[in-house]
């Protein structure tokens, strides 16, 4: 049974977590789809299509971790396999948010197909969970774009099984997924990377 008073404690924080993106430009033109955890079967999500700045609670839906919807004739984000499967990867994790910024966009253009974006030597990667140094090493994926989500939910739940302890990966040309244990542990994520990107964007400015 549905427990509706978490439910709406879930859709309030992904309301308020769209007007925090939106105003950043981190979620323009419709883009991203957000997330949390109601209970170990169960998750909050945006609705495909929505304006991001402008959520309300009709915004918000329900779906079981098999991407299926709850009770609602609305269709859920097209990405939603893409936070299922964090769900069921990590038990602890309770928000996914996925962004669609400037920065997150074209970084994920640059980096070489294969490799990964590495951010290392930054006293901003504390900011992520467990972090404690500077002197830390942060391997993000990148993962190609494509429409076949279900095939890129497949790809990411393989490759996060092996690496569990990351805060996020990209997919090049489209945007950032990152998570935490509460909205606000991503909230924080979704800063931390964007300060992060920017940092790398202009060090290949300034030293090509
Ligand atoms: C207009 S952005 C294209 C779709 C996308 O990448 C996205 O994040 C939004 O998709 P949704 O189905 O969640 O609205
Ligand atoms: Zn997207």
């Amino acid at each position: 049974m549905l427990d509706v008073t978490r439910y709406a404690v879930a859709a309030d924080a992904i309301v308020e977590a769209g007007r925090f993106l939106y105003e950043r430009g981190w979620s323009p033109a419709t883009s991203s789809n957000y997330s949390a955890r109601i209970d170990d079967q169960n998750i909050a999500i945006t609705v495909s299509g929505r304006h991001k700045g402008e959520l309300g609670a009709g915004d918000v839906m329900v779906v079981g971790l098999n991407g299926q919807s709850v009770q609602s004739s609305c269709r859920s984000s097209a990405e939603t396999r893409l936070h299922t499967v964090l769900y069921e990867l990590f038990p602890e994790v309770g928000a996914v948010l996925h962004t669609h910024s400037v920065k997150a966009t074209v970084l994920s253009r640059l980096v070489p197909e294969g490799q990964p974006l590495t951010l290392e030597g930054y006293e901003l990667q504390k900011a992520f969970s467990g972090v404690q140094t500077h002197d830390s090493v942060l391997s993000v994926p990148v993962f190609e774009n494509t429409q076949d989500i279900d095939a890129l939910a497949r790809e990411t739940k393989a490759w996060f099984e092996g690496h569990r302890d990351q805060p996020g990966y990209l997919i090049r040309g489209h945007g950032l997924y990152t998570w935490g244990e509460t909205m606000a542990d991503c909230l924080r994520h979704v800063e931390a990377f964007e300060f992060l990107f920017e940092c790398e964007l202009e060090t290949m400015r300034v030293r090509p």
